[in-house]
């Protein structure tokens, strides 16, 4: 039997960092680390997402503010928000829940954001640092799942990893992170061949596609290593159910870690989130301090990015 990743355990010792981190912040700077949470409309699924988010916030000392907007949002009112987020200097991260109703922009919302505000490590600036192999801020869920990582690896260099999914807020920036630590990386998605016979030659495979059960005990080396970031809403019985994208007790039994859902890489995600809003807080405070973070469009930091 494979051995259980518990996102659920390992993000309280995440969240137990951050709230010390905080604590710091507060005594020597009287700082409060706060979070804007902006949700466009009224989804469901996002609106629980959201509402963990906050709990946990408060949780670890985090200040936040939650701004719910009408679903028929026009760009320009979002834009006018984040502009006023951007310049607030009690305000660290700024997080847009996506996806967005589809009147509006994500990539120029997204782009919108300051850089060094972007807990999602969303914006062009970020996603270039990191494919770049710069510190910056890193998008959370490809975070946590290194997190869970290095859990069971004391070493990943050299490790064969398949990603499966290639998007820009999970698959890519995943695949990023674990080529920066030396393993070597296949993106597999939907019409990547002879899918299962690739994962079955890897060490570690991250599974990130959101279609139920498709990764099966099949696809995956003995031994190997399974993170399961796939989020799926079923019904039971009428109840609802979270399943992930992995055939979690088929292959539980062939792999020699694995991670659940729920109670795997989406607590990782959140715990990261507020990690990543103290680590905002300490690159702000590198702004000069006469004009402050709230003086600086978001390209007037861009020589962070640029020089070595
Ligand atoms: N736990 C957490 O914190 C988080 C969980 N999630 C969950 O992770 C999953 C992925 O999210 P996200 O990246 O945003 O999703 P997207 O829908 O943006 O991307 C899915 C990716 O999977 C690929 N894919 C789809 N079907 C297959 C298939 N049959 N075989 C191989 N590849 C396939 C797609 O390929 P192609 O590009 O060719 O279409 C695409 O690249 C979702 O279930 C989402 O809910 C997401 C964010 C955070
Ligand atoms: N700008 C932006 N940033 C995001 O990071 C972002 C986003 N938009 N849009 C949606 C996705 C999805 N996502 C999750 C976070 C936590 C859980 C999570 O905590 N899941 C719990 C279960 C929660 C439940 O019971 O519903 C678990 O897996 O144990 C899941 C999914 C972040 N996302
Ligand atoms: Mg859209």
């Amino acid at each position: 039997m494979a051995q259980l990743i518990d996102g659920k355990a390992l993000s309280a010792q995440v969240l137990q960092q951050v709230a010390a981190d905080v604590a710091l912040l507060k005594a020597d700077y009287d700082i409060l680390p706060t979070l804007a949470v902006v949700l466009v409309g009224e989804d469901p699924a996002s609106q629980v997402y959201v509402r963990n988010k906050m709990k946990r916030a408060s949780e670890v000392g985090i200040g936040s503010r939650e701004h719910l907007l009408d679903a028929g949002t026009t760009q320009d009112e979002l834009a006018q928000l984040i502009a006023t987020l951007n310049s607030d200097p009690l305000v660290h991260g700024i997080l847009v829940q996506l996806p967005l109703p589809a009147q509006l922009d994500e990539d120029s919302v997204i782009a919108s954001i300051h850089p060094d505000k972007d807990v999602d490590g969303f914006h062009p600036l970020n996603v270039g640092a990191l494919a770049a192999g710069r510190d910056t801020l890193v998008p959370c869920t490809p975070q946590g799942c290194m997190i869970m990582l290095n859990q069971v690896h004391s070493n990943l260099s050299g490790k064969n990893a398949v990603v499966v999914g290639r998007s820009n807020i999970v698959g890519k920036p995943m695949a990023a992170l674990l080529l920066q630590a030396n393993c070597t990386v296949t993106i597999a998605h939907s019409r990547t061949q002879n899918i299962e016979s690739l994962c079955r030659q890897a060490d570690i495979v991250i599974a990130a596609a959101g279609r139920m059960a498709l990764v099966d005990a099949t696809w995956i080396k003995p031994g190997a290593t399974v993170i399961d970031v796939g989020i799926n809403a079923i019904e039971i019985d009428g109840k609802r159910k979270l399943v992930g994208d992995v055939a979690f007790e088929a292959v539980s039994q062939v792999a020699g870690a694995i991670s659940p859902v729920p109670g795997g890489v989406g607590p990782m995600t959140i715990a990261c989130l507020l990690l990543n809003t103290t680590r905002a807080v300490t690159r702000q405070l590198a702004c000069p301090l006469e004009q402050g973070v709230g003086a600086m469009n978001t390209t007037a930091r861009s020589d962070r990015y640029v020089r070595s």
